[in-house]
């Protein structure tokens, strides 16, 4: 039996997957993370992402609230890593929300968490393994990010299609994209969640909200096939990706 009381012992990770968003901007149908790549769902991919990391032991699915069956079904029917456990429940009307109900679902024991959109389906297993290690070396909140290759305007936002006045340049060797799996302390992350949830205030990712309670979140470096599936060209890249990969890895 392992001495839960032994704190150099590793802590236990589990992996969120927030899959309840519609996609409007991919367009109709389906809802996102149940559109397929290569023929297999997106959700799927995403999943065994996080379960390829020898890490991550449990996968909570935040799925679709009229889609939790459909989902836990799309698992069974699946071939997944066995050492891993699935739990599937239904999410809420925001990221935010639907975070919430995964991380309201962790069992006694998990003590990192990564949050992981199912719209990322592609990420390497080494790109979840270095947040996992930077979360265990003592990071309360670790992101994966990559620099910019566009120059960012800071603009007034004016009316769809009116020209819209810049205010500013922010200097683009300080910036960085943000991805996903996010990784946490879990007690860190849930105070995060509390806080927001108290104020009301939204906040696009998870690492946003630890850094409004004044907690150090750190950048390592994410990968260029953690982009995330949001628009129709996204899937055409996520395709070119696993065509690359089926011709040099066989799968
Ligand atoms: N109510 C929501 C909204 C989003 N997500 C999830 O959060 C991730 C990132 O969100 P995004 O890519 O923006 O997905 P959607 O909200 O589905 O996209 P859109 O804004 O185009 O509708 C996705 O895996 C999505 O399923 C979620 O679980 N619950
Ligand atoms: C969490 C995230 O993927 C980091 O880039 C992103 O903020 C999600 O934003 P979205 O508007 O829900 O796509």
């Amino acid at each position: 039996m392992p001495d839960e009381s032994d704190e150099s012992r590793p802590r236990r990770t589990a992996a969120v997957i927030p899959a309840a968003g519609r996609g409007v901007r991919l367009g109709p149908g389906a809802p996102k993370a149940l559109r397929t790549l290569n023929g297999t769902p997106m959700l799927i991919h995403a999943v065994r992402a996080m379960a390829a990391s020898r890490a991550v032991s449990l996968v909570v699915v935040v799925a679709p609230p009229e889609g939790a069956g459909e989902v836990k079904n799309l698992l069974d029917a699946h071939a997944l890593p066995e050492r891993t456990d699935y739990l599937v429940v239904p999410g809420g009307d925001t990221r935010q929300e639907s975070v919430r109900a995964g991380l309201g679902a962790l069992p006694e024991g998990i003590g990192i968490v990564l949050v992981h959109d199912a719209a990322r389906p592609l990420v390497p297993v080494d790109t979840v393994d270095a947040v996992v290690e930077a979360v265990r070396g003592g990071a309360p909140a670790v992101v994966p990010a990559l620099p910019l290759a566009d120059t960012v305007k800071e603009v007034e936002p004016g009316a769809k299609g009116e020209p819209e006045p810049v205010l500013a340049t922010p200097e683009r060797s300080r910036l960085r994209a943000v991805q996903t799996p996010q990784g946490f302390d879990r007690a860190t992350l849930v105070r995060a969640h509390e806080a927001v949830e108290v104020s009301g205030e939204g906040a696009t990712d998870d690492a946003g909200m630890v850094e409004r309670l004044g907690a150090p979140v750190v950048v390592v470096p994410g990968h260029e096939e953690a982009f995330k599936v949001t628009r129709p060209l996204d899937l055409v890249l996520a395709e070119a990706v696993l065509a690359r990969r089926r011709a040099t890895d066989g799968f």
